[in-house]
């Protein structure tokens, strides 16, 4: 069983009214005394709480710190993250036949994907935390944010990725900030189970989105869609799709929305259906929602086009289960082929994606087609990365180039 429950009494164990708790057996833990991960008493997952709960007139400025009363800190290790647009895709929303369809281009943070978001909270808490190497496993977007924060905040960064899964973009730009690159021979499980051991016997702070300071971070995604669709349609969604891979951004949508319940801000009802998409190769959530499990099975076979989310063992499935069932959502598994597809139709939308933010919109796709979402629904499509992450794979889905000699009757030839 998991206990999301908000509200109650402030811990003894809070700091300036923040605190971790176990949504496993509710044990209650100081935020910034030790490094901590998980329940120490039965290895829990750990999730930031707080004794007041904001509402959207609490929030001023822009970006992620717009909401720094929605997290644990005042301000953070920031090059200014979030404030991604909200785009209409109108080829998209008259080729799906849905009401009203927009996109959420998380590929517009500084590094390229939502990563930032995490970043920039999870940094300055290592920084309180006062520790002094910061690593992660990654599929490639989490190293390129950590390498980069980490390279803000003047902090050594080690990051592990599976050897030759990584597009050419993430891996350059953890380079290029410094982080030291280590190629794991296994997947991205396996790299996330060795950097964890490390992180456990005290060699490096944990920076992947198990740590529950990074999530809060990521929660500022579900706000932001939630005040740009209010403004520009006087609604708020009925429906977010997301791409999943390590579940971290649908166990914080999901936190994002019971604060805003637990702050009055919005009522249960309102609560957006978040939809989760995996590639068919790397899709336990998928089979744990259509099995309707608490818990998903780890899958040691993964392979997709998507790299970002060829991952088998989503970590945050125990916050992010619940949430897909309490906010009447579903999952479903798309093809490479359909991923290539989606790719493709944002492009011709003017909005460049990696393969894996592509799936979002492959799933409402297929979603529809299985009429699974309904004409009249209000959707957003989260895309999470820049084209330009995975140059390879926008190669290959564009079209091909033409050799011309360097005349101008020469090039009208070919035309
Ligand atoms: C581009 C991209 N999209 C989607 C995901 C999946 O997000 P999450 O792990 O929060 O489910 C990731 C990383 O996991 C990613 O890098
Ligand atoms: N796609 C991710 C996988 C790791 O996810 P995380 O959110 O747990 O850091 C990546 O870019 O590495």
């Amino acid at each position: 069983m998991v206990d999301l429950e908000l509200g109650g009494e402030t811990p003894a164990e809070a700091t300036d009214g923040v605190w971790l708790a176990c949504v496993a057996c509710g044990e209650t833990v100081a935020p910034y005394d030790d490094v901590v991960y998980r329940c120490p008493d039965c290895d829990g997952l750990l999730e930031v709480r707080y004794d007041e709960y904001p509402t959207f007139d609490d929030f001023e400025g822009v970006g992620v710190w717009r909401y720094a009363d929605a997290l644990p800190l005042n301000e953070g290790v920031s090059i200014r993250e979030g404030n991604t647009p909200l785009y209409t895709v109108p080829e998209i929303e008259a080729d799906v036949d849905v009401a009203d369809v927009r996109v959420k281009h998380e590929g517009m943070n500084p590094t390229g994907a939502f990563k930032d978001r995490g970043m920039t909270v999870g940094v300055k808490v290592a920084e309180r935390l006062g520790v002094d190497r910061l690593a992660c496993a990654s599929t490639g977007n989490t190293s390129a944010a950590l390498a980069c924060y980490g390279a803000r905040a003047d902090t050594e960064v080690l990051v592990l990725l599976p050897a030759g899964k990584v597009a050419a973009g993430k891996v350059a730009q953890a380079a290029l900030h410094g982080a030291r690159i280590l190629e794991v021979e296994g997947n991205f499980d396996a790299c996330l189970d060795v950097v964890a051991e490390l992180a456990a016997r005290g060699e490096a702070y944990l920076l992947n989105s198990i740590n529950p300071f990074r999530l809060e971070g990521q929660k500022t995604i579900g706000l932001e869609i939630l005040e740009q669709s209010k403004r520009e349609t006087g609604e708020w969604p009925d429906r977010i799709v997301l791409p999943v891979g390590n579940a971290g951004n649908t166990a914080a949508l999901y936190k994002c929305f019971r604060e805003l319940v637990e702050a009055g801000a919005m009522a249960e009802d309102e609560m957006p259906a978040l939809t989760g998409v995996q590639a068919e190769g790397a899709a336990p959530m998928v089979e744990a929602v259509r099995e309707g499990r608490e818990e998903v099975r780890r899958w040691e076979e993964v392979e997709t086009r998507a790299t970002a989310i060829r991952i088998g063992n989503p970590v945050n499935a125990p916050k992010a289960l619940p949430g897909v069932r309490a906010t009447g959502g579903t999952a479903v598994a798309v093809s490479d082929d359909e991923i290539t597809d989606a790719q493709r139709a944002l492009a011709r939308d003017g909005v460049g994606v990696e393969p894996a933010s592509a799936a979002s919109v492959a799933g409402l796709t297929k979603l529809r087609r299985e009429g699974e979402i309904d004409d009249d629904e209000q959707v957003v499509c989260l895309t999470t990365g820049h084209l330009l992450k995975d140059p390879d794979a926008a190669a290959a889905a564009g079209g091909d180039t033409t050799p011309v000699p360097a005349d101008a009757d020469g090039v009208l030839d070919v035309l």
